[in-house]
């Protein structure tokens, strides 16, 4: 999970960085991702906002368009290796979406962080499609809170 926060911290959107981790049946770290636009897709020229009230509901100026989610990006930076049997850790619930990516892969374990958006109707539905075909999904809370990483002491050796 930790691994899944310090990959959110890339994410570029302003209200929530999403971060995702898959690790193999010996716990081998084999991808990680974060909420990001597609490759190419500069902030320049995509949003990342969510439409305002005055906006026209048919707005292209909407973040939800673009974004590719932290779970789908892990998903595909595993580079086509097989994910069956593994586990993904994730600091946010999977949208529908995603359980739908989740599901095809194989996956079979999610750990989350936060599930915050568990009233919205694509989560309700995410949780149902995973509850379905049994993928286990288990809040995780790392029971240490802080992790420092100290680049000096790294480099103490150096000097
Ligand atoms: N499981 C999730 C849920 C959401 N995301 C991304 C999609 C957006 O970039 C952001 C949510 O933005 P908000 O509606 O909170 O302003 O998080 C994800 O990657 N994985």
């Amino acid at each position: 999970m930790a691994t899944s926060l310090l990959s959110a911290q890339r994410s570029k959107d302003p209200v929530t960085q999403v971060g995702a981790c898959i690790v193999d049946q010996q716990k081998r770290i084999v991808a990680i991702g974060y909420n990001g636009l597609p490759r190419n897709c500069s902030d320049d020229e995509f949003p990342w906002s969510k439409l305002s009230k005055n906006s026209s509901p048919d707005s292209l100026e909407e973040k939800k368009l673009y974004v590719v989610h932290a779970e789908a990006n892990a998903i595909l930076n595993s580079n086509g290796g097989s994910l069956v049997g593994t586990c993904l850790y994730t600091t946010l619930f999977p949208c529908n979406e995603c359980a739908k990516l989740i599901i095809q892969s194989g996956i079979q374990k999610v750990f989350y962080m936060s599930d915050k958006y568990a009233h919205k109707q694509i989560y309700r539905a995410s949780r149902r499609m995973l509850d379905c075909v049994g993928v286990v999904c288990t809040r995780h809370v790392p029971a240490q809170k802080q992790i420092l990483i100290d680049f000096d002491a790294f480099l103490q050796d150096d000097r």
